[in-house]
């Protein structure tokens, strides 16, 4: 069972200024469907406008951080939540995409200046994909909300230090 130490907002979210972009993997439909669901109405819940959501997909998660990349170059967008599901299967292939895709995903949020959303799900079952996607009654709550009031929290915190910081 995943630590419930879930991150507790420190400051009232105000999404209503903010422009953010999800860009989601298409494998595991079910799973990405429920999460970018979660993730939505949350940003709505917070005061981000509609019109200010943007949604691409891209084919699977290892095309994630060109996706990311992408949105981010756009001027207009804030923030970036980069969503998917990696189920372990029989060879290494999880592993290779897993570790990929969070470095780069790192790399390219100092490279752009942006916060981009960790919504990786690395799980080895379908099981524990399904519980962090709030599939499964009672057990875990929807992941796809906890990044949300990030990205929220990222982008009115931290985005304009991250265009102008020296740190890069
Ligand atoms: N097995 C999963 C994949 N595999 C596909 C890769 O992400 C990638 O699209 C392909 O290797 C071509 O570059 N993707 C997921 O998102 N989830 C999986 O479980
Ligand atoms: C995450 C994957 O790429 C994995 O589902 C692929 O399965 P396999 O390792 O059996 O090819």
């Amino acid at each position: 069972m995943a630590a419930s130490g879930r991150a507790k907002q420190d400051q009232q979210l105000d999404g209503s200024k903010l422009k953010i972009a999800i860009v989601h993997a298409r494998w595991n439909e079910e799973i990405i469907d429920a999460l970018v669901d979660g993730c939505v109405k949350r940003l709505l819940s917070v005061g981000v406008k509609k019109e200010n959501i943007v949604i691409e997909t891209v084919p699977g998660s290892y095309e994630l951080p060109v996706g990311a990349a992408a949105l981010a170059s756009d001027v207009s967008i804030d923030a970036v939540i980069a969503v998917g599901c990696l189920i372990k299967g029989s060879t290494m292939h999880f592993e290779y995409i897993s570790e990929a895709v969070s470095n780069k995903i790192m790399d390219i949020q100092f490279k752009v200046g942006k916060p981009i959303i960790f919504g990786l799900l690395t799980c080895l079952t379908l099981e524990q994909a399904k519980a962090r996607a709030g599939l499964i009654p009672g057990v875990m709550h929807n992941h796809g909300v906890d990044w949300a009031d990030c990205a929220v929290e990222m982008a009115s915190k931290y985005g304009a230090d991250f265009r102008t910081a020296t740190w890069k």
